[in-house]
């Protein structure tokens, strides 16, 4: 990479991610490593401008204090050294000055690091890495997937096939999305799976929400590994690990959040080689490569979205109708969301139907059917969430137009939980 790096060893502080984020968001590249970092590893680090030792509570690993070795001390890289402790912090502003005057005065480092910069390193280190050999992706149409699509149609074109598998459970009008803006736009080589007959038949009369979701990750590699099979000369799997996912799956000092398994549950034995290009980017910076690289807004801003799609709100067995009426239910919500001014606004909002009827009336006579629950929330770091106020005229008008336009709903529900007690998603 060209680009100047400030490195950031880890002794035992949580804040790492933070810190990181915060030299990057001046321009400057950035990298998380372990405190023991040797001088051959450092070595091979290219552009690193200065050093900043980032201890904090974990410092102390099985009684004894860690430090960096003699390969930093000794390197002749400028040091800065930061310890959270107990002590009262410094303010904000005294702390982005201070590592302001140590990133652009002591290193000198120059504030390089961008987007446009970013592709066009990636764009060449994959051309490196691939040769003339073939690539395979498996392309959700999530933020993650369909930038590394992008980014190697920008590098390598028709070497990269795309496999897009349509479970049934994705929101409305999202594998439209993939076929026009993959196939028709960018004109790569997208292969379009309809499985979604495939799918539901399996899940017919599951209601266990382990057990759906186990059964929807176990036929989304079959489904896959069919695919892959029928190609030939494939060498490589793209995946959209992100950093988060690697400081995620634990450092010499934090324990593991979750293992890193990136692909909702892609075996690690298929036998490619990776080429994982987004792996330094936290989200925001996948969002913005993505924005760069031509991605519509309504693809790289997406809300979160679970693995197991609309399959974790149709809540209970999965049934087609109830599982359209999810569908349409979510679209109607997300358009009203946005028409007033809560898209990007709200971190989370979406519709889930209980496997539950109640009486209502219908063309003047009695009538069986479903309601739907609203779901809006905000929240930080999904370990709680707070329930969105959302204005009550706009709730009465959504549930005019789903009550109308969604086939077999009667009633709307909005949830007033918080997380804890409830959870953000129902299942
Ligand atoms: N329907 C699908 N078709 C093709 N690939 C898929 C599909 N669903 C998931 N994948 C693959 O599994 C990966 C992980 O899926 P997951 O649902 O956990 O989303 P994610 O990590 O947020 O990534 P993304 O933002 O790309 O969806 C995706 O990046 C993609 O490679």
């Amino acid at each position: 990479m060209k680009q100047d790096m400030i490195l950031i060893l880890d002794l035992g502080s949580e804040a790492n991610p933070r810190l990181a984020r915060e030299i990057r968001a001046m321009g400057v590249y950035t990298e998380i490593h372990p405190h023991d970092i040797s001088a051959e590893e450092l070595e091979a680090l290219p552009g690193v401008k200065g050093i900043i030792l980032n201890g904090g509570p974990n410092r102390v690993v099985d009684g004894v204090e860690i430090d960096a070795g003699p390969a930093v001390y000794g390197s002749g890289i400028p040091l800065l050294c930061i310890e959270h402790s107990g002590a009262p912090a410094l303010s904000e502003d005294t702390r982005e000055q201070t590592l302001r005057s140590f990133v652009f005065d002591t290193c000198r480092a120059e504030a390089n690091w961008n987007m446009d910069n970013f592709i066009s390193d990636q764009v060449e280190l994959i051309r490196r890495q691939v040769g003339t050999k073939k690539v395979l992706l498996a392309l959700s149409g999530g933020v993650d997937s369909s930038v590394v699509a992008a980014l190697l149609i920008r590098a390598i074109g028709k070497q990269l096939t795309c496999v897009h598998v349509n479970h049934g459970l994705l929101r409305k009008g999202e594998p439209e999305q993939v076929v026009q803006v993959f196939r028709h736009e960018m004109d790569a080589n997208l292969i379009y799976v309809d499985a979604v007959d495939r799918f539901l038949n399996k899940l017919s009369g599951v209601s266990d929400p382990e057990r759906k979701r186990k059964i929807i990750g176990t036929e989304f590699i079959r489904v896959f590994e069919e695919e892959s099979r029928k190609l030939e000369g494939i060498d490589f799997l793209a995946q959209g690990t992100i950093y988060p996912d690697i400081i995620e799956s634990g450092t010499k000092t934090v324990k593991a959040v979750k293992s890193h398994h990136n692909v909702g549950g892609l075996p690690e034995d298929l036998g490619f080689q990776l080429v994982e290009p987004l792996k330094m980017l936290f989200k925001d910076e996948v969002r913005a490569c993505g924005k760069a690289l031509g991605l519509p807004d309504s693809m790289v801003y997406r809300q979160p979205f679970p693995g197991p799609g609309l399959g974790v709100r149709c809540l209970g067995a999965i049934t087609r109708d109830r599982l359209e009426a999810v569908r349409e239910s979510d679209a109607i919500l997300r358009e009203e969301f946005a028409k007033n001014g809560l898209e990007g606004k709200v971190w989370q909002y979406f519709t889930a139907i209980p496997d539950l009827k109640s009486v209502g009336v219908r063309d003047g006579r009695r009538a069986d059917e479903w309601c739907v629950i609203i779901r809006a929330v905000n929240t930080v770091d999904a370990m709680t969430a707070t329930v969105e106020n959302v204005p009550f005229d706009l709730l009465q008008h959504i549930t005019a137009r789903i009550t109308a336009e969604v086939q077999g709903v009667n009633r709307v529900l909005f949830d007033l939980t918080p997380k804890p007690s409830g959870t953000i998603e129902w299942e």
